[in-house]
């Protein structure tokens, strides 16, 4: 299965959590206790990322990274969106260095 397969199919199963039981879906107690809990669960994750990051152990890198990534989807389905659109995102944003792109915003400054 490919990166963007899981991906996609996570972001469905996510979509179809938004009505299921709070006891016995993790998905749905986040969408249950609202955006502020999502927001909350993203910042320790990505804070245990960091901590991961210094340590420098691959494992661990790998394991934090996917809770991060977990926890970003949850957001998307929140407000209606999924991997798609950070996918046509990304599509969009394809080849233009950021090092151009930030010389362009500061030209228009
Ligand atoms: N990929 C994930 C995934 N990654 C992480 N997590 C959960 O995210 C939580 C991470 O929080 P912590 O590490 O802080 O663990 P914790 O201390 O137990 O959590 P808190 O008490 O702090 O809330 C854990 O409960 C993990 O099990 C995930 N839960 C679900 N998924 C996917 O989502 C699908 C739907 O899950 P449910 O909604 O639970 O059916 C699953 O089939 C999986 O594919």
């Amino acid at each position: 299965m490919s990166t963007h397969d899981i991906l996609h199919r996570l972001s469905e199963t996510l979509a179809s959590r938004r009505h299921a039981d709070p006891e016995k879906s993790y998905t749905a107690k986040l969408f249950a206790d609202g955006p502020d809990s999502i927001l909350k669960k993203i910042g320790e994750e990505c804070a245990e990322l960091i901590m991961a990051g210094k340590d420098g152990k691959r494992l661990n890198i790998v394991r934090e990274s996917t809770d991060v990534v977990y926890h970003i989807l949850v957001l998307l389905a929140f407000y209606g969106l999924s991997i798609e659109d950070v996918s046509q995102e990304m599509r969009r944003r394809e080849g233009i260095s950021g090092i151009d792109e930030k010389a362009s915003r500061s030209a228009g400054k």
